[in-house]
């Protein structure tokens, strides 16, 4: 099933369908069904009604804002465990495409944007390889538990994604001018931050959170969170605390790009298990802060040695917003302000993917017949040269 969101980016994706994507589905004999969502939430109800029995893979061709509302839904089912198996696939429709760009990136192939993005995306929708994908569970406020395949942001970076909506006609360019406008306005927000840092979980100090009053969502559809103890009450002794409460931007990672050309957390892979926690803490001037954001676009922000930019590889994390007013968003979408807490488990869903991720080796599976490969090879010769990890990687399979 390939749900096409006609007004995600810049009102274009119909167009990218029937001029990109559908010539390649078709030449490589991949049957599927077009669903052109009308609304918000019309994917999340249809996700969760349907009889996924008769898809081999639920495709969005949409910003990142949809694949969140599918995978929302597939966790509402009463089989979510058996539902979230579903392969998933994301092309490139949106003006981020922060999935895209990192299942692209996870190929190890050179940076792509705009058509060439959704071309490799498309490519690798043709090959039909499955690698698993983490999700982030994540505590609101009012004791709601949504789920994240992207990122959560707080500060800065929830700022500008918001402000820049009403720039979406200028595609990924919006995040450049929504950064240099909120630059112009640089606030510090306060807050309360703690983690439970990867390094130091092992099994045996897991027994530890399971014995907390913890899983407040335990009765709940989707996965237990063994990690969390309940919002209101304090984080394990063995969490982290920062000292400082005054902070610049909160950014937690789970994949590589936050946008096509923002390559924020450099050592993430689709499946390795950790949320990536940066922060910048208050005191930092708008030039350096413009230098982080700058080098970001190839991943070089973490070896500048900036002071106030702190990275930390986590399991799971609590915030506490205490300015009174402000902006968390999720994947890209705005949420409920206030508390929020998350923790990551690893691998559960699973997504189109390239063959090599950058981290530990995917569990590959082909959905497709070799033959469509040896098709595409034949006709796309010449042009190959783009996706040589791809190719190469295939050949050793077959
Ligand atoms: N036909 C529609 N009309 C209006 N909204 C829709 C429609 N179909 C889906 N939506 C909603 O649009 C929202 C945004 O979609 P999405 O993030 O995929 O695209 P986008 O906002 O253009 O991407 P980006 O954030 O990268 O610019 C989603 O919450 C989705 O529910």
């Amino acid at each position: 099933m390939v749900l096409v969101n006609p007004q995600s980016g810049r009102g274009q994706a119909l167009q990218l369908f029937s001029g990109q994507i559908e010539p390649m589905l078709t030449e490589a004999s991949v049957p599927y069904t077009l669903v052109i969502t009308e609304h918000q939430n019309h994917a999340r109800d249809l996700v969760r009604e349907t009889d996924l029995s008769q898809w081999d893979a639920l495709v969005i061709l949409s910003g990142d804002g949809l694949l969140f509302e599918v995978l929302n839904g597939l966790l509402e089912r009463e089989d979510w465990e058996e539902a979230i198996q579903t392969p998933l696939g994301i092309l490139p429709g949106g003006s981020g495409n922060a999935l895209a760009a990192s299942v692209h990136h996870y190929t190890k192939s050179p940076p792509a944007w705009g058509k060439e993005l959704l071309l490799s995306c498309g490519f690798l929708l043709c090959k039909g390889l499955v690698t698993r994908l983490d999700l982030v569970s994540v505590h609101l406020a009012s004791s709601q538990r949504i789920f994240s395949f992207l990122s959560l942001a707080w500060g800065f970076v929830a700022d500008v994604d918001i402000e820049s909506e009403k720039y979406r006609l200028v595609g990924p360019m919006r995040f450049l001018v929504g950064t240099l406008m909120r630059l112009a306005s640089l606030k510090v927000y306060q807050g309360r931050l703690a983690y439970l840092p990867a390094p130091t979980f092992t099994p045996q100090n897991s027994s530890l959170c399971s014995s907390l009053p913890c899983g407040p969502n335990i009765n709940q559809k989707g996965p237990p969170d063994s990690l969390l103890p309940a919002l209101e009450q304090p984080v394990p002794d063995h969490w982290t605390v920062v000292n400082e409460e005054d902070f610049v931007l909160v950014l937690a990672m789970f994949q590589s790009h936050l946008a096509e050309d923002l390559f924020a957390a450099p050592g993430a892979a689709a499946d390795d298990g950790f949320i990536h926690l940066l922060y910048v803490r208050a005191g930092i001037s708008r030039l350096a802060l413009l230098t982080l954001f700058m080098t970001m676009e190839k991943g070089g922000h973490l070896a500048i040695g900036c002071p106030h930019l702190v990275y930390e590889r986590v399991k799971a994390f609590r915030l506490e917003p205490l300015s009174p007013e402000g902006a968390i968003t999720v994947d890209g979408e705005m949420v409920e302000y206030g508390p929020v807490q998350a923790q990551v488990h690893e691998g559960i869903a699973r997504l189109i993917s390239g063959p090599r991720g950058c981290g530990r080796q995917p569990a590959l599976r082909p959905l497709s017949s070799p033959g469509v490969i040896i098709l595409w090879r034949m006709r796309h010769g010449p042009d190959m040269k783009v996706f040589p990890p791809h190719d190469i990687l295939f050949e050793s399979w077959m």
